[in-house]
């Protein structure tokens, strides 16, 4: 008896014992957890502070070099060269009636008191200031002595390619993108690197290293996504040419908004060595580099710099097709597809009657325009695009994303996908189309580059039976308010073909454009109709874009009917 007592006691004493050690563990392995997420908090605050203070250290060195040059060169006239167009200052670069020094210092000065305003420069390549010493060796090159910034996520040697995620800090290049080497060979300064939204699906620009990038039109306005910080330093003048990327748009959207041209040459065409994707092997859309400017004539020049025996011999992926200066210089009357909207997306007032006005210029010109209806872009969309993007079930970007803060543009796409499968399909109505974010197998992934396949054949057979040369079509834009999450095909669909597409102002917001918009009713009159309408308005003298568009390979016609739709405009305001 005494004995099962002492035992009662014993097991009593034992399983009091056995709760305060289990509370004990529990509290020291709580503690360990709060101690490591107040550690890998602190890493990741530590990391952003580094590439913050980078930035600002570079920026003051940078504008202390400004400073000297300006002092001991009283006679450079900044305000005249920023004036010049691309080929007038090419040109007198190369006559010699134009210092390299000169043009670079003022570019720099500028880019400095841009950056300053509208937060678009992530980095100033202090390498440049070597560069400009030897220059001298690149006199033949076509780009010799102009100044270029580039996208964040386009590799420079040393300098990181962040995305605008905290993972990518610290792993700076190995060495310079395919595009930046040619660049260099052909005479060009790569003087900067530009912002871009996190993870870079995103119209807007912003990030939680760099902060965001607001619109040099208008800074309650974002500059667009994701090549934003391209778009806002080149369209507030702070750099003549600029390389930006594009998957989805990301070239046009900032270009539209800011009131500058981008292009995205068909993928392939530029090597894409060393540019940075979010989404590396990914197939069903595809990115590509392009470049940014103020004229048309500049993204051409651009485009047969990089088209070079260099860079064929640098990447030998990409066709040795060297730029096509007849077909840009052609002016053979075009047979031109014309729509307002694809039925899946309704461009706000502004934007269609600049179509409008475009479409009669070209009509009054010569040419002769045709209506198109894009091929079920619903389909494309929901079922091409946003499936075969995020085939991984957007596990490729959440773990990207790890362990770091999220920026408030970010944060409803990614709630989107971070919703389990099961609720999506409950939830279908309301949240396509993001509702496709559900991973594939590799036997829907093969299914899915089929049905790619197919739609791409099928558009081209359409083009062929309407008998166009080129697409007149609707940009995204006018320049958002800021953290809009919607989504517009209206560039997208381009990727998808991967036909070459570029946009090209053409006018801005009226008070009636806008009065207009109040009215609007849509397509669908829905809740992503309203979203959109709201992320639009407030847009009076923004600039208004058009999309022009041709087919695979025919880079050199797209540019050149783009040409033709700037001088139009141009002729008509004079
Ligand atoms: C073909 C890409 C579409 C991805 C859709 C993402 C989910 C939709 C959420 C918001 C809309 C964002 C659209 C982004 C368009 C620009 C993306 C882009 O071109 N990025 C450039 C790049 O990755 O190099």
């Amino acid at each position: 008896m005494e004995t099962l007592k002492d035992l009662v006691r014993g097991v009593k004493v034992d399983s009091q014992a056995a709760v305060l050690l289990t509370s004990a563990a529990c509290g020291v392995g709580a503690l360990l957890m709060v101690m490591r997420t107040v550690s890998e908090h602190q890493t990741v605050n530590d990391k952003i502070q580094r590439a913050r203070s980078r930035r600002t250290e570079n920026l003051q060195r940078a504008e202390q070099e400004v400073l000297r040059y300006k002092q001991s060169h009283p006679s450079c006239d900044s305000g005249a060269i920023l004036s010049l167009s691309l080929s007038e200052l090419t040109k007198q670069l190369r006559e010699g009636s134009l210092c390299p020094e000169d043009v670079f210092y003022s570019y720099m000065q500028k880019a400095l008191a841009v950056h300053k305003e509208l937060n678009c420069c992530t980095e100033i390549l202090l390498e440049s200031f070597d560069q400009l010493r030897t220059i001298g060796s690149n006199k033949d090159g076509l780009l010799y002595g102009v100044p270029i910034s580039i996208k964040d996520n386009v590799s420079y040697k040393n300098y990181d390619c962040t995305c605008g995620i905290i993972m990518n800090l610290s792993q700076p290049a190995k060495k310079d993108s395919v595009i930046v080497e040619v660049l260099k060979k052909q005479g060009a300064i790569p003087f900067t690197k530009t912002n871009l939204p996190q993870a870079l699906l995103n119209y807007d620009c912003s990030n939680p290293i760099f902060g965001q990038t607001v619109n040099p039109c208008n800074p309650q306005k974002t500059s667009g996504g994701s090549s934003g910080g391209e778009g806002a330093l080149i369209g507030g003048g702070g750099s003549i040419l600029g390389i930006g990327s594009d998957i989805g748009g990301s070239i046009r959207i900032p270009a539209s908004f800011c009131g500058i041209c981008g292009f995205k040459p068909t993928a392939g065409r530029l090597s894409s060595q060393g540019i940075v994707p979010i989404y590396r092997g990914q197939k069903c859309v595809l990115s590509s580099p392009g470049p940014m400017a103020r004229d048309v004539d500049s993204l051409a020049l651009c485009m047969q710099a990089l088209l070079c025996d260099h860079m064929f011999s640098l990447d030998p992926t990409v066709p040795p097709l060297p730029f096509n200066l007849q077909t840009y210089q052609s002016s053979k009357p075009l047979r031109i597809g014309y729509f307002e909207h694809d039925g899946y997306t309704q461009p706000p007032p502004s934007m269609v009657r600049g179509l409008r006005e475009v479409k009669a210029l070209l009509e009054q010109a010569g040419h002769t325009v045709v209506p198109y209806e894009p091929l079920r872009v619903s389909q494309a969309v929901n079922e091409l695009i946003l499936k075969g993007v995020f085939a991984d079930g957007a596990a490729t970007m959440l773990q990207k994303l790890k362990g770091g803060p999220l920026d408030p543009c970010l944060k409803p796409q990614i709630v989107l996908y971070s919703i389990p499968n099961w609720l999506k399909r409950i939830l279908v109505f309301l949240l396509t189309p993001f509702v496709s974010s559900a991973s594939l197998s590799p036997a829907e992934v093969w299914k899915q580059h089929a049905a790619v396949e197919d739609y791409i054949s099928d558009t081209i057979a359409h083009w062929r039976k309407r008998n166009i040369d080129v697409l007149l079509c609707p940009m995204i834009g006018p320049a958002f308010n800021f953290l809009y999450c919607g989504l517009s095909s209206l560039t997208m669909i381009y990727n998808l073909l991967n036909f070459p597409a570029g946009a090209v102002p053409v006018s801005t917001v009226t008070a009636q454009d806008e009065e207009d918009l109040k009215h609007l009713k849509g397509l669908y009159q829905d809740t992503w109709e309203k979203m959109h309408k709201e992320a639009v308005s407030g847009a009076e003298g923004l600039p208004v874009a058009v999309q022009c568009v041709a087919l695979p390979w025919q880079d050199e016609l797209c540019l050149r009917f783009m040409k033709e739709v700037e001088q139009l405009v141009k002729h008509k305001k004079n």
